[in-house]
C-alpha cells in the first residue's frame, strides 16, 4: 500500500513542478528507450521540466504504480495530473496536443 509519506512526497513533486517525468535513468542518460524517447520529445518543447530517476528508488518505482495505477516507466505529469507513458505522450506530441497542454500549464 501506497504509505502517506511516500503519496506526499508524489503530491509535493507533481504539484511543485509543472512538467514531472518519472523516468528510468537522467535526462542525460536515460536507461531506457521509452524514458530517452519521452525525454527527447520534452528537450524539443523548450520548458523547464524535472526528473526523477525511480531506479534509484525502489520504494518509488513501486508507489508510483500504486498512485497513478499505471504499471510502467515514463509516467509524465503535467500541471499535477498523469498524463500517461511513452506511447500516449508520442500520439499526443504527433498530433500536435503536447505542446498546447504543455502551453497552458506553464502560462496558469
Ligand atoms: N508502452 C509503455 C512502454 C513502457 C514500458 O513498457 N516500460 C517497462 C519497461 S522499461 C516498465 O516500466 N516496466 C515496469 C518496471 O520496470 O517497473 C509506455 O507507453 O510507456
Amino acid at each position: 500500500m501506497l504509505s502517506p509519506i511516500l503519496q506526499t512526497k508524489i503530491e509535493s513533486q507533481i504539484s511543485n513542478n509543472k512538467i514531472m517525468l518519472y523516468i528510468k535513468g537522467t535526462a542525460q542518460q536515460p536507461q531506457c528507450g521509452f524514458s530517452a524517447a519521452v525525454v527527447q520529445v520534452f528537450n524539443t518543447l523548450g520548458q523547464p521540466y524535472e526528473t526523477e530517476n525511480i531506479l534509484e528508488d525502489g520504494e518509488l518505482r513501486q508507489g508510483l504504480k500504486e498512485f497513478s495505477s499505471w504499471p510502467t516507466f515514463p509516467q509524465v505529469y503535467i500541471d499535477g495530473e498523469f498524463v500517461g507513458g511513452c506511447d500516449i505522450v508520442m500520439e499526443l506530441n504527433n498530433r500536435g496536443e503536447l505542446a498546447t497542454i504543455v502551453q497552458e500549464a506553464i502560462s496558469k
